[in-house]
């Protein structure tokens, strides 16, 4: 795993510990709208993020009493999600990067190979890729293959300019797999954890996104 380009939200203490640490705990995951809801504000705190990195045009604005000179995005990002564990992530951005147009993937962890670990990828709804922006929110970056998959798939859309993935909890195996298959990438992660265990499941993680969100899958 190389260090370079990536970017770790609690790598410095902030609110933003607290949001993880809430995600983490198994008392208050019980609490499935909370668990949701820091998702979103972490979705939020990366997009923030991001934004300080993105090109931007010098703007005036007008006033009823006068005007000011700013600096606004050149232009707006597309914002990509997997659903179902991205979707209240996904909505964090989409509050910061309001106007972005989204690409919806729908991938899933299939049952386990023996050592392997398969992802189906179902459903892809994308808008032009070329030259954009692309902003790509998944909680959890485990194996990273449900990324990698996705992002591949979505090239069929158009070759974006610059690529920003970001994830809530990440394991250094994932970490590595994408910064292998997709070089170009920034990650921006939430925290990095501390390996994968036998099923896959990051440690110590949070459990099943997914689950915790929406509901046991049958
Ligand atoms: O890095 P990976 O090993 O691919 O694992 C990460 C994927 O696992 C979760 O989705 P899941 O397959 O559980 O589907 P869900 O969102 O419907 O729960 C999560 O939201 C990621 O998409
Ligand atoms: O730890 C993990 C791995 C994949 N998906 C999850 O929701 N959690
Ligand atoms: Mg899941």
């Amino acid at each position: 795993m190389e260090k370079q380009n990536i970017h770790i939200l609690t790598s410095q203490p902030s609110v933003a510990n607290h949001f993880v640490a809430e995600l983490r705990d198994v008392r208050v995951q019980q609490d499935s709208l909370r668990f949701r809801r820091n998702l979103e504000r972490l979705g939020e705190l990366l997009a923030y993020e991001i934004s300080k990195t993105l090109p931007y045009t010098p703007s005036t604005i007008t006033t009823p009493l006068g005007n000011r000179h700013t600096q606004l995005l050149l232009e707006q990002p597309v914002l990509a999600t997997i659903m179902r564990a991205g979707l209240p992530m996904y909505q964090g951005m989409l509050n910061y990067f309001d106007q972005a147009f989204s690409t919806f993937v729908g991938a899933y962890r299939a049952e386990e190979e023996g050592q392997e670990l398969e992802v189906n990828m179902e459903y892809m709804a994308s808008s032009n890729l070329n030259n954009r922006v692309l902003i790509l929110a998944d909680p959890m970056l485990a194996t990273g293959k449900s990324l990698v998959k996705s992002y591949k798939g979505m090239l069929r859309h158009g070759q974006p300019q610059q690529v920003h993935i970001a994830a809530i909890i990440a394991s250094p195996e994932g970490v590595a797999y994408v910064q292998q298959e997709i070089p170009e990438a920034q990650l921006w992660l939430g925290d990095l954890d501390d390996h994968l265990n036998e099923h896959f499941y990051i440690v110590p993680g949070l459990g099943d996104a997914g689950d915790l969100a929406f509901g046991p899958k049958i």
